[in-house]
């Protein structure tokens, strides 16, 4: 029998973290108990379509002799609440979780943001594990340490820079995930072609149709250039106190558009229409040539997401991406793109280019 092949990304050691590791493999459930240690008891945080997988990691933690809860919560953007924070803190104080204990968060991004922003808050900090089961939450959510929940008044208003112990993507875990939420992650592996791995870009466009299924002839490649970009970026600006905002490409009218539909709308789908509208910024602001521009809209649409939002709510989104952590006081920053690769910085845009540049959006 041949052995799966793993590959192992080194993330972080800087800012005072510990650095760590990320797996891409199959099979990889028997790395857990090293990356757990010496703790007594683990949580391990699932969402409710995650119910098995989350009840059978914790059997097998319990067999190996851990005191092993299970905690369910709400599938997708609903869990990311205070009130679920509440719920999981509840849990950990019954089972009397402390310091050497570990959370282990299974799931998509809403998941391990929350597993993380837990651990991050209890005790001011016990260590996580991430194992995300989504495209995206491998090539980005679960790894370099930004956990949150929402609030009323926007996406990730609360939160805190958590870096998790290690991070285990187990490819198998994509067979069951629904194409939408597949194609949703696609938005933020393209985003990372488009802020610094063009390659990523060449092979989404030789064979969209393989891009969009687990199944497809570079689904792994795919998915550890995209997390070679984030880790390369996270550990040398964990916090964000610069390099890091690059990330935040197509983000900013993203999180207003996914505000605006109650949270209804995939993170990654509402990326996607933030990065037409971020090339189009780019383009009118004088810095992005036509060519990769328009290369946004037909990478995008190839794969099935969206490049497209209501018209009439321009001045709703304008007033909540005043919030976006990006601006400073009045001023209003988004991530372009100088050319491709080159992301840069475009502060305080005149109103009249963003209302321009969300035409092309709203058609
Ligand atoms: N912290 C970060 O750096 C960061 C980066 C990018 C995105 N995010 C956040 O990630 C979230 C989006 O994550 P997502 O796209 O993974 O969506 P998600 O976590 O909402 O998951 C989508 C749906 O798929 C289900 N699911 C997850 N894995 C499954 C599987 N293997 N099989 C079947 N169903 C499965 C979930 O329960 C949910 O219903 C957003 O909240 C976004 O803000 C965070
Ligand atoms: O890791 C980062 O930094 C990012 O910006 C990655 C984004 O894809 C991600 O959606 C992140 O959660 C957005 O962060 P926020 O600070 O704008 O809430
Ligand atoms: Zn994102």
């Amino acid at each position: 029998m041949t052995e799966q092949a793993v590959t192992r990304i080194q993330v972080g050691g800087t800012e005072g973290s510990d650095p760590y590791e990320v797996l891409v493999g199959r099979q990889l459930l028997g790395e857990l108990p090293g990356l757990i240690g010496r703790a007594q008891r683990v949580a391990v945080l699932h969402p409710e379509a995650l119910a098995g997988t989350g009840e059978a990691i914790r059997e097998d933690l319990a067999a190996q002799g851990y005191e092993a809860i299970a905690v369910q919560l709400p599938n997708a953007e609903e869990s990311k609440t205070v009130e679920v924070a509440a719920y999981c803190w509840k849990a950990l104080g019954q089972t009397g979780f402390t310091r050497t204990d570990v959370i282990v968060g299974v799931g998509g991004g809403a998941t391990t943001d929350v597993a993380g922003f837990v651990a991050a808050t209890w005790l001011r900090g016990v260590r996580w594990i991430a194992l995300p089961t989504t495209v995206l939450g491998m090539v980005d959510a679960a790894v370099g340490g930004k956990t949150g929940i929402n609030t009323a008044e926007g996406k990730n208003l609360v939160g805190a820079f958590h870096p998790p112990a290690g991070v285990l993507c187990d490819l198998a875990a994509l067979d069951s995930l629904p194409v939408n939420d597949y194609i949703s992650g696609l938005a933020e592996v393209i985003k990372a072609g488009f802020i610094a791995d063009p390659a990523i870009l060449d092979l989404v466009e030789a064979d969209p149709q393989g891009a969009r299924t687990p199944a497809g002839p570079h689904t792994a490649e795919l998915i550890e250039r995209s997390i070679r970009v984030k880790a390369e970026v996270v550990s040398n600006d964990l916090k964000e106190s610069g390099l890091r905002e690059i990330l935040n490409y197509g983000h900013t009218l993203a999180h207003a558009i996914e505000k605006n539909e109650r949270y209804k709308w995939r993170h990654g789908a509402a990326v996607s229409v933030g990065m037409v509208f971020a090339a189009e910024l780019g383009r009118l602001a004088g810095r992005l040539d036509d060519a990769t521009a328009d290369r946004h809209s037909a990478v995008l649409e190839s794969v099935g997401l969206p490049l497209t939002y209501r018209g009439d709510q321009w001045p709703k989104l304008l007033q909540t991406m005043k919030v976006d952590k990006k601006s400073r006081g009045n001023v209003l920053r988004f991530i372009v793109l100088d050319g491709l690769a080159k992301p840069t910085v475009l502060e305080g845009p005149d109103p009249a280019v963003l209302l321009a540049a969300y035409g092309e959006v709203s058609g």
